[in-house]
């Protein structure tokens, strides 16, 4: 038997999956890194860390298997998006990574909305927004200019620990196209907007396909993993990217959501020249020549977490979401907005932060975790009402990430989508996605498609309830109040945060 390892480097931790040649996966492990968070609005991680991490879970995930290493023939990557490495001579990292949820970046953005946005939404096809590559490249050239000045090359977070892997310097389309950076329908780095903002097109690394053979595993990466040298490495994809082949989103027939870090509803596009305006975004996929576009939820899974760690920081997530499926849709009158960080989708806002409105002496701590459960989900929905309004039918949603653990959290997605919601075998997608594109590098399959049908497995399924969902549409409309009203107390509120 063959396998293939597929590498998720996501916000919270790196996840390494090993996959069969049925679509099995055999083993599993992950090992968590921290964000740096100097200042409100700050959001950035070691890239050192990134590399010895993975390193980590490739010795686990080795462990695990019992068989002859030279069997894994293939490795390939999914990250997260829009982050910012600068590499100097000798290619040595410059400074931490600026994250994509880091929105230190609104005066750059301003800047280049006013002088190019049109131009950036016509060739990027995307809306200049703070989590983006390039207004942290323009961040870093006016803050940080001896950093900008010895910069030979920017890379995407998991390109960079692939470099590490294999030595070789590369981008691929998926990830390339968050950068604002990209021509998305002609596939190759804008002139015309690296020389309006002064940016050298050669730090700009070369492009190649997701599923592109990049090299084999650097000797020194092998020793220390255990696995065997002559392992091909592929390029791999962005983090929703990859979620969207792990999930089968090959085809406009279903929806995804995920729910990570961040939180995304994501659509297959067959189209190119389809047009949002910028409402949500869109980029290519990591099957040759399609495209997706998603709504982003900036801190979807995040918002939990920060729940968990703030109030009940030795408990699992399983004992802190205990009783809450006897609670009410609505919690009670609690309603909770997950602006932790600022806005995406559908409110480009980096100003507006979260809220709990509506508590009263009866709540506990168990409404408080319904309500932020029930937020992300609402958020989550504005992006759904988005692809309603331009005409899409959303009828069956994937769901996957780490928040697709949860039946509950699943059920309420049900019944707040009002959709049928599926569930994966394993709920992790991206780390599937990227599995998938190593085996098809490989040549295993003759395409994603063929892959797909072989390697992704559906369990459980959950179905809109009607009470629920006539409940959850009154809730709805009150929580979408809350951005309207809240926007200027955040504003106004700014002065005041770290
Ligand atoms: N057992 C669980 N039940 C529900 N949600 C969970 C559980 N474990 C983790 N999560 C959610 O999943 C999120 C992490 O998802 P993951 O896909 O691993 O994120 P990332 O790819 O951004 O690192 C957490 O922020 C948390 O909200
Ligand atoms: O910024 C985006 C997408 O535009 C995020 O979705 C990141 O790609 C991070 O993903 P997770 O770590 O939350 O999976």
């Amino acid at each position: 038997m063959k396998y293939v390892i597929g590498i998720d480097l996501g916000t919270s931790a790196v996840k390494t999956i090993l996959v069969d040649q049925n679509g099995e996966v055999a083993a599993e492990a992950t090992k968590r890194y921290p964000l740096i968070q100097i200042k409100s609005g700050y959001s950035e991680q070691d890239p050192e860390l990134w590399v010895k991490q993975t390193i980590l879970s490739l010795i686990e995930l080795v462990s695990q298997f019992h068989g002859d290493p030279k069997d894994i023939e293939g490795v390939s990557f999914s990250g997260q998006m829009h982050g910012l490495v600068l590499l100097g001579e000798n290619n040595q990292v410059l400074r931490p990574a600026i994250l994509w949820n880091d929105t230190r970046t609104s005066p750059q953005c301003e800047l280049i909305t006013k002088e190019f946005g049109e131009e950036i939404l016509r060739i990027s096809k995307n809306r200049v927004l703070e989590g983006f590559t390039l207004p942290k490249i323009l961040w870093v050239k006016e803050h940080e200019p001896e950093v900008f000045q010895q910069t030979t090359h920017f890379l995407l977070p998991k390109d960079y620990v692939r470099y590490r892997m294999t030595g070789m310097i590369h981008s691929e389309y998926s990830d390339a196209a968050g950068t604002l950076l990209l021509d998305i329908a002609k596939k190759e780095w804008n002139l015309e907007i690296c020389n309006k903002f002064e940016i050298p097109i050669n730090i700009c690394p070369p492009l190649i396909e997701s599923h592109a053979f990049v090299g084999t595993l650097l000797s020194e990466i092998a020793d220390e993993t255990g696995l065997a040298p002559e392992t091909k490495v592929f390029a791999g994809g962005a983090d929703n990217a990859c979620g969207a082949i792990g999930a089968g989103i090959l085809s406009p027939m279903y929806t995804l959501c995920s729910i990570g870090t961040s939180g995304v509803i994501l659509s297959y596009e067959d189209d190119k020249e389809r047009d949002y305006n910028g409402k949500v975004h869109f980029f290519n996929h990591g099957n040759p020549e399609s495209f997706y576009s998603m709504g982003v939820t900036l801190s979807a899974g995040q918002s939990l977490t920060w729940f968990k760690d703030t109030f009940a920081k030795n408990e699992s997530f399983e004992q802190l979401m205990e009783g809450i499926d006897e609670i009410p849709a609505g919690s009670n009158g609690l309603l909770f907005t997950p602006y932790l960080f600022g806005e995406r989708t559908p409110y480009p806002d980096s100003s507006i932060r979260a809220s709990f409105i509506g508590m009263n002496g009866t709540h506990k701590r168990e409404h408080f975790v319904r309500a932020v459960m029930e937020g992300i989900i609402f958020s989550l929905n504005e992006s759904i009402e988005i692809y309603r309004e331009e005409g899409k039918t959303v009828d069956t949603i994937i769901s996957i990430g780490g928040g697709a653990k949860s039946d509950v959290w699943l059920q309420m997605q049900a019944d707040i989508f009002n959709t049928r919601v599926v569930k994966l075998k394993s709920e992790q997608g991206p780390g599937l996605g990227a599995a998938m594109l190593a085996a098809f590098g490989a040549g295993w399959f003759s395409s994603l498609e063929e892959c797909a049908n072989q390697f992704i497995q559906f369990t459980d399924e959950f179905l809109p309830q009607a009470e629920q969902v006539i409940n959850y549409k009154k809730l709805f409309k009150i929580y979408q109040l809350i951005y309207l009203n809240t926007k200027e107390i955040s504003e106004k509120l700014q002065d005041f945060r770290l």
